[in-house]
């Protein structure tokens, strides 16, 4: 057992770790309460890494990594029964769901089968079809009905929507935000960033070996304000602003809060360009957003 098993959190402690060239340069991140967290970064950061890191599939070079008071390495039959890796690119057995969930749903204590059949209808995933029959979206959602239904602790999602067609994305967020999931912690990679929008608690940025940002998304609407301008004369000034993009006649922008008038209105976050602000321009993004304690 753990020091502490059970408890909601995961710890990432100077964490380095590379392939051929070193990928992670001392990675420090911490998630302390269940929760939707999404998990962003360039192509290439490390993201899928990090998933695979924290449920134990690779072996960290040096530092330490606690999950629910385990470590994942060492890869203890009880921990494995509280962690599900959604990975991005998936093998199924050549099986019905039903059956699938029969063999494979007996590794997860509290997986429930009634969960299971309910998530495939929401999901509009044919029951009674063999895998080697279904499309790979079909797939793909059969896949997120199982990693839902095991009510692990900690879920771990690697792009579960890429593949999703638009009805799927929504059903999904619809899923994400049953009561059934508030208790976990998950930790979701993507770019898509606006299929998270409303059901993300707190964002993780991770660029250069490390992570950059972990903010919950009210510091970032208090650091940050966002609209869209009808012309570049309706933008704000330009040492407020972060980012801009075309969009159709008008222009997107994010500018910081704090150079902006005291008065200026609430504006609701808009996952996406935040997430095009700290790819784009990380420099000036992190310097307003960034690690701060
Ligand atoms: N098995 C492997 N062997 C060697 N290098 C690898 C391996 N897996 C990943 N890498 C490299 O490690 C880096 C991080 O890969 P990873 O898949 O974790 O990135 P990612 O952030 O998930 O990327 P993406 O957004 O493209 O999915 C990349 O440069 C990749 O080429």
């Amino acid at each position: 057992m753990g020091d502490n098993p059970l408890a909601a959190e995961i710890r990432v402690s100077d964490l380095q770790f590379g392939y051929k060239t070193p990928l992670f340069d001392r990675l420090n991140a911490h998630i302390g309460a269940p929760g939707v967290y999404g998990l962003f970064g360039r192509n290439g950061t490390g993201k899928s890494t990090l998933l695979k890191l924290l449920c134990g599939l690779l072996t960290p070079e040096a530092g330490a990594i606690s999950v629910l008071g385990y470590t994942p390495r060492q890869r203890a039959a009880e921990f494995l029964a509280q962690v599900y890796l959604l990975p991005e690119e998936f093998h199924l057995p050549n099986l019905k769901p039903e059956a699938l969930m029969r063999n494979q749903g007996v590794f997860y204590p509290a997986f429930d089968a009634a969960l299971f059949r309910e998530y495939l209808a929401d999901l509009q995933v044919p029951h009674d079809q063999r895998f080697s029959q279904m499309s790979l979206g079909q797939k793909k959602k059969a896949t997120i009905a199982f990693a839902l239904a095991t009510r692990t602790p900690v879920l771990l999602m690697d792009e579960p929507t890429n593949g999703l067609d638009i009805e799927s994305r929504m059903q999904f967020k619809e899923l994400m935000l049953r009561p059934e999931h508030a208790t976990r912690i998950v930790l979701i990679s993507t770019h898509q960033a606006h299929d998270l929008e409303s059901i993300i608690r707190h964002i993780w940025f991770i660029d250069g070996g490390a992570l950059r940002l972990s903010s919950d998304m009210q510091r970032l609407a208090d650091d940050l304000a966002m609209g869209v301008a009808a012309s570049a004369d309706e933008l704000p000034d330009q040492d407020a602003l972060l980012y801009t993009e075309p969009l159709g006649t008008q222009i997107a922008w994010l500018a910081r809060r704090d150079a902006l008038a005291a008065d200026f209105p609430a504006t609701p976050l808009q996952l996406e360009l935040i997430y095009k602000a700290l790819s784009l321009n990380p420099q000036q993004m992190l310097a307003v957003a960034g690690e701060r304690d």
